[in-house]
């Protein structure tokens, strides 16, 4: 390009704006006296030649080349065409007649021709007389040539003539003078001519591009799909045999498993079902918070089954582009019938099956939804294809996706419980190595909430914890101590408490652990200890025999006075006016499950069996009633954590100290404490 522009346009450009220059020069103006007599030369000229011709045609005088020498102008057509001559034997027009119009427009057409233009060469071939040329190529020159060689005639002729004058160039440069003009409009001309054909093939090249783009995309409209249909979604490509994966991998959801049995058996022999009329569901639905084990049912399915399993992800399908989602679903559909029987699992419908509206973020999803639907509409049920699907939130779902002959069953998959919570532990313990002493019930029972993932996360980090302190094995300490780590955040060991806050808190958590210890519908004691650990300086964590479905009364009170333990001991010991901040998140819980009594589960007297839900538009004398009740239960609550340290002040003391000693104790050591024995040395 650049080579290009600096090599061509010094050679045309710089003679002809010189003489362009010329033209437009403001000096001009002025000389029109002296302009009289050329001026009048070639008027006498113009009318002598274009007299015979009606028509407007072309001759060199147009091109003010009327006095140039024949010998100039062949050496000029010479230079600009090499060869051109020895082709075409038409010099002899030149020699006869230089300035006719006919022999001259020959001339010019024959350059035409020259310079490629197909069309125009090969209809002329046909041409025989010169005026037969003449008349046709009036009519088939494109129209810029036509534009370019008509435009002002008059004025350019009559401005060179003008401007020899006005500058005052002597008879003998004047033929020089003009041979410069016409070597600049030729080039010019061959410029143009190139400028364009090289402008007619780069559009004629980009539309064959375009079409070609068309056409492939008429071919295949997801080209660019293509690429992400092999790697986006490999599964439907690629499935994976799941024999390694069984029910016997998934713990703790046992009601989950014995649903999906009958799946399995339909995935082992389908048509034994449909014969005797059977119905089964085209399409499961598994519903249940993250990390409770979805994934692994449905893996499990294809395990017990020996089928292919097809993995998509809700969010993959989920595209800014029209039609790429829908067909992926249908990708992943055609993949998966020719391999029947099979399972498809769709993790996270929400995000394709959702009810949302169309929005900007999300403009194809009504496509995408409604070939799903198709997809599912579209195979009888002894085909063998089973569609799991696996949500959080089984509300957000389009409704369509859930009628009938859908995904028509439901299957919870709940946190576990501690006794699947245990088989979990066991079931990740036993792939590490643990000490004999470790009780996998315990752990459970302190991990209330817990899903299937948060567990094996938890071993997990036991296991690298034992690593990391040099351990041959794991042992219920590590356990705790993940635990722990991820109820509160990682230990700040670090942090540099000074014996004043040790003290303090020492005799805070051991409140608590008093009150627990001798408050009957108080949780048992499974920990206290002073070891700072993410926003606290140290807790007492109490472990429910088992996962309570409800509580009772005097267990919610019990907790509140669990609750007002720590202040009670830092007033008792340290005096009123020594009491800390510590207190507030033990206040905060005291406050809730007071407020809670009151408001939601009636059990307060005076307020009665009934629910007061949204305390800000009640009336003020009732808003002042529910206060006045839960301060009452607090203030209660708070008297009665102080009767039971004032009562065991002695174990209370007994037990700050060996806190302040070892940091931190178990239930056994709080219990070998409380009943006024030594704690061995560790
Ligand atoms: N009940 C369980 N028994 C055994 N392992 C489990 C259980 N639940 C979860 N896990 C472990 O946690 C991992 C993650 O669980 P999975 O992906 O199946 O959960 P999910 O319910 O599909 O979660 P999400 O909703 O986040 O996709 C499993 O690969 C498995 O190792
Ligand atoms: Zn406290």
């Amino acid at each position: 390009m650049f080579s290009l522009s600096s090599t061509v346009q010094p050679q045309v450009t710089v003679p002809l704006s010189h003489l362009i220059n010329a033209f437009h020069s403001p000096k001009t103006t002025s000389v029109s006296v002296s302009a009289s007599i050329p001026q009048k030369q070639h008027r006498d000229a113009v009318t002598e030649h274009e007299a015979p011709s009606s028509e407007p045609i072309l001759n060199l005088r147009d091109l003010g080349l009327s006095e140039l020498k024949i010998g100039q102008l062949d050496q000029l057509v010479d230079s600009l065409l090499p060869g051109f001559f020895k082709g075409k034997k038409i010099s002899s027009h030149w020699h006869t007649s230089h300035v006719s119009a006919q022999s001259f427009f020959e001339n010019k057409y024959v350059f035409i021709q020259c310079r490629g233009f197909k069309t125009l060469k090969s209809r002329t071939r046909r041409l025989q007389s010169t005026s037969e040329r003449l008349a046709e190529t009036q009519h088939i020159a494109p129209s810029f040539v036509k534009g370019f060689l008509l435009r002002d005639r008059g004025s350019d002729v009559e401005s060179l003539d003008k401007l020899m004058k006005t500058k005052n160039i002597p008879e003998a440069h004047q033929d020089a003078f003009k041979t410069g003009f016409a070597e600049g409009f030729l080039k010019a001309q061959a410029l143009t001519q190139k400028t364009n054909d090289s402008l007619r093939r780069t559009r004629l090249f980009l539309l064959v591009l375009l079409l070609l783009g068309i056409y492939g995309l008429l071919k295949n409209p997801f080209l660019s799909v293509r690429f992400r249909t092999t790697t986006g979604l490999d599964s439907a490509v690629d499935p994976v045999q799941m024999k390694n994966v069984t029910f016997e991998h998934v713990k703790g959801v046992e009601e989950a498993k014995q649903e999906l049995q009958e799946v399995v058996e339909f995935l082992k022999n389908p048509q034994k079902f449909t014969v005797l009329g059977g119905k089964l569901p085209k399409g499961i639905l598994l519903v249940g918070p993250p990390g409770t084990g979805k994934t692994l049912l449905a893996r499990a399915v294809a395990g017990e089954a020996d089928v292919p399993f097809y993995y998509a992800s809700g969010s993959e399908f989920d595209e800014m582009f029209v039609g790429v989602g829908a067909s992926r679903i249908r990708n992943l559909f055609r993949e998966a019938k020719a391999n029947a029987p099979c399972v498809i699992f769709i993790d996270e419908l929400d995000s394709v099956g959702g009810k949302r509206i169309e929005s900007p973020m999300h403009p194809y999803s009504r496509q995408t939804i409604n070939q799903l639907l198709a997809e599912m509409d579209g195979f009888k049920p002894n085909e063998g294809v089973i569609i799991i699907g696996a949500t959080n939130f089984p509300e957000a779902l389009d409704n369509a996706l859930i009628r009938p002959g859908r995904f028509d069953m439901q299957v919870t998959v709940p946190r576990p419980d501690v006794k699947g919570r245990t088989e979990i532990l066991k079931w990740y313990l036993n792939k590490i190595k643990f000490d004999q002493s470790v009780d996998p019930e315990i752990i459970a029972r302190g991990t209330v909430g817990f899903s299937g993932a948060e567990l094996e996360n938890l071993v997990n980090q036991a296991a690298l914890k034992a690593a990391v302190d040099g351990k041959e094995m794991v042992t219920m300490k590590e356990l705790e101590f993940s635990k722990d780590k991820i109820l509160m955040g990682p230990e700040r060991r670090s942090v540099e408490i000074d014996n004043k806050n040790k003290t303090i808190t020492a005799y805070h958590e051991s409140g608590h652990a008093i009150i627990a210890y001798y408050t009957k519908d108080a949780m048992p004691i499974n920990k206290a200890t002073i070891m700072p650990r993410g926003p606290t300086l140290g807790h007492v964590s109490l472990l429910p025999e088992n996962d309570r479905w409800n509580e009772t009364r005097s267990q919610l009170l019990a907790q509140m006075d669990v609750s007002m333990g720590g202040r009670v001991a830092e007033e008792l010991i340290f005096g009123t006016d020594h009491i800390t901040t510590g207190a507030s998140s033990d206040f905060d819980n005291a406050t809730k499950i007071a407020k809670r009594m009151v408001t939601k589960f009636g059990m307060s007297e005076k307020l009665g069996v009934m629910t007061y839900n949204d305390t800000g538009k009640l009336s003020p004398e009732t808003q002042s009633a529910i206060e006045q009740e839960i301060r009452i239960l607090l203030r209660d609550s708070y008297e009665r954590a102080k009767h039971i340290l004032k009562t065991h002040a002695k174990e209370h003391k007994n037990l700050a100290e060996a806190l302040l000693t070892y940091e931190t104790l178990d239930a056994k050591e709080i219990q070998i404490v409380l009943e006024g024995k030594k704690l061995e040395v560790r």
